[in-house]
């Protein structure tokens, strides 16, 4: 029995969002993984889109705009007055993605330094980490290396993704946002992260940022769970003895499979 709701209408992904920047992205292609959208396309998606919930954590300095960042996506509100967060929060967010349910577990985290041991017990277990700076303020740049080695301490490097995001785009001039655009790009490449820049006050690259962490997530889910079931592509060869002998995998007349 299906006890959730449908999807929301403006939650549905049918084609991958494109990166803000292409000298930090983090990666440049225009479609899906091909992998990705025969495997849905086949429903062989395996965990992802059942029961499989993408834990994200969104970390930075206090006051940079973590919490609005999230409610304007999620509730599509903004509150001026500042509210710190104690410990953490979190929020689920619902996908489709190329017609596969996909969640999103948004968790916001405090930048309090009195906060932040409570905070940090939460980082595991994430497959994003949202990094965020206040475009006006260089400080909270710089402290970003520091909030993503403590969160990387609780989670696989080698598999999470990155994305740096600076905030409050409202409140800087041209010429200030350029500048600083300059030097967030160069921390983004260093960590091998993919930048991006917002208003939650305007509502600006908001909703593109989260599609984009919504469709990566699950696009790196889905190879991960191909790779898990021993998924092979056509043309891959399949040794079938240690003497000569090579199986090659073809795609049947009868079910035009793309991957196995
Ligand atoms: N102008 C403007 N102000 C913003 C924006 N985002 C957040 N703010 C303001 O910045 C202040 C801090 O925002 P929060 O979202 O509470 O900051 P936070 O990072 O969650 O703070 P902690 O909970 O202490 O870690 C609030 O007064 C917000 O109204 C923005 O995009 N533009």
């Amino acid at each position: 029995m299906n006890i959730l709701a449908p999807v929301r209408r403006d939650r549905v992904l049918a084609e991958l969002p494109q990166y803000l920047r292409k000298e930090a992205a983090l990666h440049v292609h225009k479609d899906f993984h091909p992998r990705v959208t025969c495997a849905c396309q086949e429903h062989r998606t395996g965990t992802v889109g059942r029961f499989k919930i993408s834990k994200v954590i969104v970390v930075g300095d206090l006051s940079v705009g973590k919490t609005c960042l999230i409610n304007r996506f999620c509730k599509d509100t903004f509150d001026k007055n500042y509210k710190a967060t104690i410990g953490v929060d979190f929020e689920m967010e619902r996908f489709e993605v190329l017609g596969i349910p996909f969640s999103l577990q948004l968790w916001d985290t405090a930048g309090q330094e009195r906060f932040k041991c409570i905070a940090s017990t939460y980082y595991r277990g994430a497959q994003a980490i949202i990094i965020v700076f206040n475009l006006n303020d260089v400080a909270s740049l710089e402290h970003t290396k520091q909030w993503l080695a403590d969160a990387l301490k609780e989670n696989d490097p080698s598999s999470v993704l990155l994305f740096l995001v600076g905030s409050k785009k409202d409140l800087s001039t041209p010429a200030q946002y350029v500048l600083m655009e300059r030097d967030a790009i160069k921390v983004a490449q260093e960590m091998k992260a993919e930048y991006w820049a917002v208003s939650s006050l305007t509502g600006e690259n908001v909703r593109e940022f989260f599609f984009r962490v919504a469709a990566l997530t699950f696009e790196a889910n889905v190879l991960a769970e191909l790779e898990k079931s021993g998924a092979r592509r056509i043309g891959d060869v399949v040794r079938i003895n240690s003497d000569d002998n090579n199986l090659y995998l073809t795609a049947s007349k009868k079910k035009p499979t793309c991957c196995l």
